[in-house]
């Protein structure tokens, strides 16, 4: 954890005694406000996310470093909370799991806890590490509900589920994508080198800058002009695979808060008509300021009652190509979102299915006889990836299936990821993502 590295270079040259001492008041305050705040994170009402951004509203003396450091160890424990418990009990406290994680997980010495926990915690410390779960199971191995991993091991074994959690417990890098309209890749990499923040080129998308630290951005020059936006890699090579060309009439059926409108507004150089639909007004309405940031006039939100919507209707048979990516369980993007293997269920995968087959549909009547259409998931289940587009293709047959390597090959991205898009973040270093991708054939 980087509370670690930073107290141990705060204090480099010091005797070893100073050393644990300053290292202990850098991380005392974060640390108890770590533990209050996993209180909150573990009753699984709301995200994660979103408890601790109204913490750190409420706390506003903590700074950018302090923050890394509360958040870090929330995650971190997210990441390892199965683990944890059948290690020190189902029923330790936000506390217990915080010392536990630092003990067992994050490699902390005896010593490093000195100041920062009591005379009975220290003792309690002690005798975890000859601890060992009570019972190990593949879901205590992987950290991961035992629903999730009958699902996942229904399409792969028990050394793949073992990697693919390894990958999906890891903390996610910091990517960014260039907005070709504000920059080019190769300036902006040698603007953000000169600036201090260590980038270099992401292995698929052309696009794609991966940094080397996770500094603040929303300060920096280059973020303040539009000449790049936050983007994981997987989610830039979904922009590939819809491939808009300048000019055309675009549909990004789901579009949120914009991630990706963004990155297909700026492949069309701000040309054409991008419209972005979403029923949810509030996430849409963080992608009128990202446009404007972005220099994209392109861009044309519209908030949708729901699928059905008589402004989508308008559209019918007229979109030169559409992106559906569809609300799901999310579970390809556990790296940053730890908590949603914990908050989904059986149930809830059930109830998204239902809605991704209606939107699928619904999107599916916009595209124009010859164009193109991209299904898209970061879900790793089956049931909301090749089971909702192997029921479209039966019912839709005048639309035919594209390669999607053949896709971005085409475009000189080599990716051994399929016919249908599976990147997963043990063999991509991305978030996992599924699309496939279609073409209305000019018959129907
Ligand atoms: C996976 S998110 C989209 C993320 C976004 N494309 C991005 O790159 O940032 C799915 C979105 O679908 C929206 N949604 C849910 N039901 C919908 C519907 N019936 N029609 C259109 N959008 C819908 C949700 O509000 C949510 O913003």
């Amino acid at each position: 954890m980087s509370a670690k590295r930073k107290s141990d270079s705060a204090s480099r040259g010091r005797t070893g005694r100073a050393r644990a001492a300053t290292g202990t008041q850098v991380v005392r305050g974060p640390l108890a406000h770590a533990a209050a705040v996993l209180g909150e994170v573990l009753s699984f009402e709301y995200p994660a996310d979103a408890v601790l951004s109204r913490y750190f509203r409420e706390h506003r003396e903590l700074g950018h470093r302090d923050r890394g450091i509360v958040a870090e160890s929330v995650y971190g424990i997210l990441r390892r909370l199965r683990w944890l418990r059948a290690t020190v009990g189902e029923d330790a406290s936000p506390r217990q799991l915080l010392l536990a994680w630092l003990a067992r997980c994050e490699g902390w010495s005896a010593r490093r806890f000195e100041g920062l926990a009591s005379e009975t915690e220290l003792a309690w410390i002690a005798g975890l590490r000859a601890l060992e779960p009570a019972q190990l199971t593949l879901g205590v191995r992987t950290d991961l509900p035992d629903w999730l991993v009958e699902r996942l091991r229904a399409s792969m074994n028990e050394e793949q589920l073992v990697a693919l959690a390894a990958g999906l417990n890891r903390p996610a890098p910091l990517d960014l994508r260039v907005n070709r309209v504000r920059s080019s890749r190769d300036a902006l990499l040698a603007e953000l080198n000169d600036s201090g923040v260590v980038a270099t080129a992401c292995p698929y998308s052309p696009h794609g800058l991966r940094l080397a630290e996770k500094p603040a951005l929303q300060k920096h020059a280059r973020f303040l002009d539009g000449s790049f936006e936050v983007q994981d890699e997987g989610s830039q090579l979904l922009g590939f695979l819809v491939q808009p060309r300048r000019g055309e009439l675009i549909v990004d059926f789901c579009a949120g808060a914009g991630g990706k409108t963004l990155h297909l507004g700026s492949m069309m150089r701000s040309t054409g008509r991008l419209y972005a639909f979403d029923v949810s007004e509030r996430r849409l309405a963080q992608l009128k300021p990202r446009a404007a940031r972005a220099g994209l006039s392109n861009v044309h939100p519209a908030v949708i009652a729901h699928e059905r919507d008589a402004r989508v209707k308008r559209l019918a048979g007229k979109a030169d190509r559409v992106l559906v990516d569809v609300p799901c369980s999310g579970l390809g993007t556990l790296r940053r979102n730890p908590d949603l293997k914990w908050r989904q269920s059986p149930q809830s995968v059930v109830e998204m299915v239902e809605r991704q087959s209606a939107i699928l549909a619904a999107a599916a009547t916009l595209v124009r006889p010859g164009g193109r259409l991209v299904y898209a998931t970061c879900s790793l289940l089956a049931e909301e990836n090749d089971d909702v587009v192997d029921a479209f293709a039966r019912a839709h047959p005048q639309f035919r299936a594209l390669d999607a390597g053949e896709v971005l090959r085409r475009q000189g991205i080599e990716l051994d990821a399929g016919e249908r898009l599976r990147l997963l973040p043990h063999l991509h270093d991305t978030d996992g993502f599924f699309a496939a991708v279609f073409e209305r054939s000019d018959a129907a």
